[in-house]
């Protein structure tokens, strides 16, 4: 089950190489960037082959017809619609924070500065579904896109069984505000989103989690669009003193564990007895987990136990390797808070599992994994604006700043932006 590292061997195994974008290794790269020239050249018609490829059936039509989204309203149970409408409220107010309206500064009596926040236009989202099923993530990704004011949200999913789409992800897009849903995932969606195809048009921006294959694919095409962050296989990490419950720190690393074979989950403890009783734990809850295969394989070749001195050393562990989720479970966890430094998401206390926060809580769980979340933030409505600059100046005002501008464009031997201000200022 999960093995024990000593800090050393952790830094070997997981910081120093696994944790620069780990996930994307070599060969799921190699693959990705061929289905993406593929799409790019043939549209639809290379679409299909790797829909058949990799996902199986085709569909006869990519698009969830009106017909449909209105059938799956049937098909789901009340206490599911309503479930999903509370985390739709909860995860709405949390983002609806975020919001910001177009700064203007007056700088001086003569400048006037500021940033038009404008709306990404057009949007594809991710919702991942090749092993599972996640209404959550088309809640997560698609909130925050029609808060900022995006004009139009596209989704794309895999189908997994049969032709259809399962009903929940459907109703989950109308509470949300989803304009359109294609049947169509993975890589081969993502090129699609990308360059455009004769059915499935290009978009501005493509966001939402995955497996390493949608996560590669991102990181190809951005560029040609933009992309949120690398949002791959989930990770966990637990820092726990010897007062933690092993029971709950099992079944929160199973329950990230069992998303991917490649999700990673790592207990950082100053408890040798805690070690020995999660492990225990582990193996019990394991064998009654539908998902024990997925979940096993990850624990036993993704994860790790690091025995530590002390709660600080833990923190600098857990900030090098900047886990996606970070759980805090040691007496009075607000007061730790500050020592974080890196992490997608945190979660404070035993009482707060990080599986409240997948569905529920507010904060979003589309987040950045494999060491990305050193640099990137979880999603945002900030990721669906762009933020324009502009700057007023009087004729006084270029006058007075004239000399300065002059002095430096003059060291930059760039004499035509010299120029362009010279002509201007009178004397
Ligand atoms: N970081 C986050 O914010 C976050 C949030 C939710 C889920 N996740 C992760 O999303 C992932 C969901 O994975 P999933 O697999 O269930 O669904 P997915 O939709 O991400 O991927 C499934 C698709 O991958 C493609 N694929 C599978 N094997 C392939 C191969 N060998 N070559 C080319 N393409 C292949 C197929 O087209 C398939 O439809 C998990 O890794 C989970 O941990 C991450
Ligand atoms: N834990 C995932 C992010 O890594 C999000 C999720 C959705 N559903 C269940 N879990
Ligand atoms: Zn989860």
């Amino acid at each position: 089950m999960i093995r024990e590292y000593t800090q050393e061997e952790f830094a070997e195994n997981f910081l120093r190489s696994k944790n620069k974008g780990g996930a994307l290794n070599e060969e799921v790269l190699k693959t990705a960037k061929e289905v993406l020239e593929d799409i790019r050249l043939n549209g639809d018609a290379a679409v299909k082959k790797y829909v058949a490829k990799f996902d199986d059936e085709v569909p006869d039509t990519w698009e969830v017809s009106a017909e449909e989204r209105k059938q799956a309203w049937q098909e789901v149970s009340q206490e599911v619609i309503e479930a999903l409408k509370k985390a739709a409220e909860n995860i709405r107010s949390f983002h609806a924070k975020q919001l910001q309206n177009s700064r203007i500064m007056q700088m001086g009596e003569d400048i006037v500065s500021g940033q038009l926040f404008r709306p990404v236009e057009r949007v594809g989202i991710y919702v991942p579904g090749g092993t599972a099923c996640y209404p959550s993530s088309v809640l997560m990704n698609a909130i925050p896109a029609v808060l900022a004011g995006v004009e139009e949200v596209i989704m794309v999913t895999p189908v997994r069984e049969g032709t259809k789409i399962a009903p929940i992800l459907s109703v989950a897009a109308d509470i949300a505000g989803v304009n359109t849903i294609y049947k169509v995932g993975g890589i081969q969606a993502v090129g699609a989103l990308a360059y455009g195809t004769e059915t499935i048009p290009a978009v501005d921006k493509i966001v939402g989690p995955g497996n390493a294959y949608v996560a590669a694919a991102k990181s190809l095409v951005y560029g040609t669009v933009g992309i949120d962050m690398i949002a791959g296989p989930s990770e966990v990490a637990v820092i726990a003193d010897e007062n933690a419950n092993p029971v709950y720190i099992a079944a929160d690393l199973i329950a990230q564990a069992e998303h991917d074979k490649s999700a990673r989950t790592f207990l950082f403890t100053t408890s040798r007895k805690l070690i020995e009783e999660t492990k225990a734990e582990l193996e019990k809850q394991c064998t009654v987990l539908p998902r024990r295969e997925i979940a096993e394989a990850s624990i036993q070749t993704q994860s790790a136990a690091v025995l530590v001195e002390n709660i600080d050393q833990a923190f600098e562990l857990s900030n090098r390797l900047a886990p996606e989720h970070l759980e805090i479970q040691v007496q009075n966890p607000l007061q730790q808070l500050s020592k974080v430094k890196n992490a997608g998401s945190v979660f404070l206390g035993e009482n707060t599992p990080e599986a409240i926060g997948d569905y529920y809580g507010g904060p979003n769980h589309v987040l950045p994994t494999s060491g990305t979340a050193r640099f990137s933030s979880g999603l945002s409505v900030d990721d669906f604006y762009k933020k324009i600059t502009y700057l007023y100046y009087s004729e006084k005002a270029l006058q007075e700043a004239a000399p300065q501008v002059i002095a430096i464009a003059n060291e930059e031997r760039l004499a035509g932006h010299l120029r362009a201000v010279e002509k201007r200022v009178k004397g």
